[in-house]
């Protein structure tokens, strides 16, 4: 499926690159950092790391925004929240929760490929309220109910 996603860049992060896949296959753009300057992250520190970017998804459809396996696994960083999830009707400024649990401190550079970015499809029900769900063989049974 083919869809057109409208990216816009905030005024301060004109000189960076638009998110971009980089490989064929892949299922996230990636996302720049859009510090001013460098920015340091202690081991456990939360910070909100800006993207320079503001999007415009067709209506059922999400962003995801998920940390990057490369610097979860040599540095700890990661999104709090991961995925964050980027609604089709905002039109703020894509930030990320970003959390260092590595041991280390590190530095969040201008420009960096912080995190990842996927397009998905999402289905919106009509809520019903119910007295009486269907009957199946599982039941109420759950968390390892079938053995481990
Ligand atoms: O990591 C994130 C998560 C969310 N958002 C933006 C896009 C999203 O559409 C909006 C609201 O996010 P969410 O629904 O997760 O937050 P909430 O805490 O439920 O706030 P709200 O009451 O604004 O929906 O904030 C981000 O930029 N980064």
């Amino acid at each position: 499926m083919s869809i057109i996603l409208k990216i816009k860049k905030t005024d301060d992060a004109k000189d960076l690159p638009l998110p971009a896949y980089m490989s064929e296959g892949a299922a996230g753009m990636d996302l720049y950092a859009n510090v001013k300057e460098e920015v340091i992250l202690q081991p456990g520190e939360i910070k909100l790391i800006p993207t320079g970017i503001q999007i415009e998804l067709p209506p059922n459809f999400e962003a995801q925004i998920r940390p990057r396996s490369g610097l979860a696994l040599n540095y700890g960083i990661t999104l709090l929240n991961t995925p964050g999830t980027i609604d089709s009707d905002y039109r703020g400024e894509i930030k990320l929760i970003v959390i260092n649990l590595g041991k280390e401190a590190v530095k969040i550079a201008r420009g960096q490929r912080i995190a990842q970015m996927v397009i998905n499809q999402i289905v919106r029900p009509t809520i019903v309220e119910a007295e009486i769900l269907s009957e199946t063989k599982r039941d109420e049974g759950g968390f390892g109910h079938t053995g481990i």
